[in-house]
């Protein structure tokens, strides 16, 4: 079932070459951060390129249920009039976070130290997952939590009257959960710290620091140690939000699928803590090239140059990079797929408890496509068969997950049979224009019936 409405079958078919330009939208993962750190300031922040995404629209109802006000110029341009740190109003009803693990997750850590009590809910997908990874440091706060067996949504959070500062190690490599814990730490006296052994995506941290936050960052051998001091007045930002790596990766893999292709995906992220999947395919050998590398707004960006590359092999990708590409390997193991020789990924127990367990939805797609994959619990691999030889001919399972669905339709590009997914409705929650976009660039993906 889709997420909001019937399913949507989509296919895809191998067909023309791909060519053009693909402007994919603007990062999901900075595009929440926009609206809650928006609604924690004081004034109004105006954010150009929002991801308009349902889990990004999501979390924007969100903001307006605690008083925030949220408005939607038009063409990519929002504004937040936010009611500050501490200043969140209790929602009259349940906060429906849809699909999003990340909008929930950074929700509940921004309302934990309020004197609030707020119950959190989603589809079926979210409210499978575990929020006890959240709900455990926000205990350290002083914050309750009484939710489904396993620490499944739907869940009440009841604020910290109180909040005393905390210092938690993140047990998983998680930025949803720092992030939490850092928003928490906002509304708390002293100096809250985080540390995390591996590093992962550092969006909060910087646009913190962009509001106003005093924070700090040390690398030590306990890891990552950031540390907040509380109680801030954030003041409201201009924020351009860049393009996402994380959907600019179905374009890419693609063009290296697509007999012919030359596509290029301008303006895209490299922050190092994102681009992982990039380097990783370099490593394979695909004809994969950063053009126009620049800095805009401290990050570094490029465009990204795809063509298609019958060439690619296998590869061991390095576990220590497995956070940098967390939501990358569903479309990696669709390229290794095509790639001759097997592809080893280890350290990726994170990618069971997604949107799906998107180790297991991928594995049983692929086998059903002819394709050998071997699994454990935290590593997979993928025997590539090499290009012409990828069968396909196969209807996959979406299971409320927008990159299984994607992965799929790109996978279908190269395959010899078309290769369908039950639902194409997720592909809405962090790409809504993935159609179109694949349309213009001349793949043949479309909803099966028409
Ligand atoms: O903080 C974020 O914006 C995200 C963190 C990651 O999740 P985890 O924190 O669960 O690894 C990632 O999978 C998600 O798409 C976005
Ligand atoms: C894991 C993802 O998102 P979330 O956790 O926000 O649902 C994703 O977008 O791949």
């Amino acid at each position: 079932m889709s997420s909001h409405g019937a399913p949507i079958p989509m296919t895809s078919r191998k067909g023309a070459a791909l060519r053009g330009e693909a402007h994919v939208p603007g990062d999901k993962s900075i595009s929440h951060r926009s609206l809650i750190l928006g609604a924690m300031a004081v004034g109004e922040t105006k954010v150009t390129g929002l991801l308009e995404g349902q889990d990004v629209l999501d979390t924007g109802r969100a903001m307006e249920a605690f008083g925030a006000e949220v408005v939607n110029h038009g063409g990519g341009e929002w504004s937040v009039h936010g009611v500050g740190v501490g200043g969140f109003s209790e929602p009259e009803n349940v906060i429906d976070c849809g699909n999003s693990g990340t909008g929930v997750r950074l929700i509940m850590g921004a309302m934990a130290t309020s004197d609030i009590a707020v119950t959190f809910t989603g589809d079926a997908s979210l409210n499978g997952r575990p929020m006890g990874r959240v709900t455990d440091p926000l205990a350290l706060f002083g914050t309750q939590s009484v939710g489904r067996t396993g620490g499944r949504l739907p869940m009440t959070i009841v604020g910290a009257k109180n909040p005393v500062p905390v210092r938690y190690t993140v047990p998983v490599p998680s930025a949803q959960v720092k992030s939490a814990v850092l928003l928490a730490g906002l509304n708390a006296p002293g100096e809250t710290v985080v540390i995390e052994k591996e590093a992962t995506r550092d969006h909060t941290e910087r646009m913190l620091v962009g509001f106003g936050a005093e924070l700090s960052v040390e690398d030590t051998d306990e890891g990552r140690v950031i540390t907040l001091v509380g109680q801030p007045e954030l003041k409201p930002q201009t924020i351009i939000v860049p393009r996402d790596p994380s959907s600019a990766a179905f374009p890419v893999c693609a063009a290296l699928l697509a007999e012919g292709s030359d596509v290029l995906v301008p303006n895209i992220g490299l922050n190092s803590t994102r681009a992982g999947l990039f380097y990783t395919l370099q490593e394979m050998g695909a004809d994969l090239t950063f053009e126009n590398m620049r800095e805009e707004g401290g990050e570094p960006v490029a465009d990204l140059r795809a063509k298609y590359s019958p060439d690619m092999v296998g590869i061991d990708v390095p576990p220590a990079r497995a956070a940098s590409m967390i939501d990358e390997y569903p479309v990696l193991s669709v390229v290794a797929a095509f790639a001759k020789g097997q592809t080893v990924m280890k350290g990726v127990k994170e990618l069971r408890v997604k949107e799906s367990d998107r180790i297991d939805a991928m594995a049983k797609g692929l086998r059903a496509a002819g394709v050998e994959v071997d699994e454990g619990p935290d590593w997979w691999t993928v025997t590539g068969l090499g290009f012409g030889n990828v069968e396909g001919g196969i209807t996959a399972e979406s299971r409320l997950d927008h990159r299984i669905a994607m992965s799929f339709l790109v996978m279908g590009l190269a395959t010899n049979k078309p290769m369908s997914v039950d639902d194409g409705g997720p592909i809405a929650t962090s790409f809504p224009i993935f159609e179109g976009l694949m349309a213009d660039l001349g793949a043949s993906v479309t909803r099966s019936n028409t």
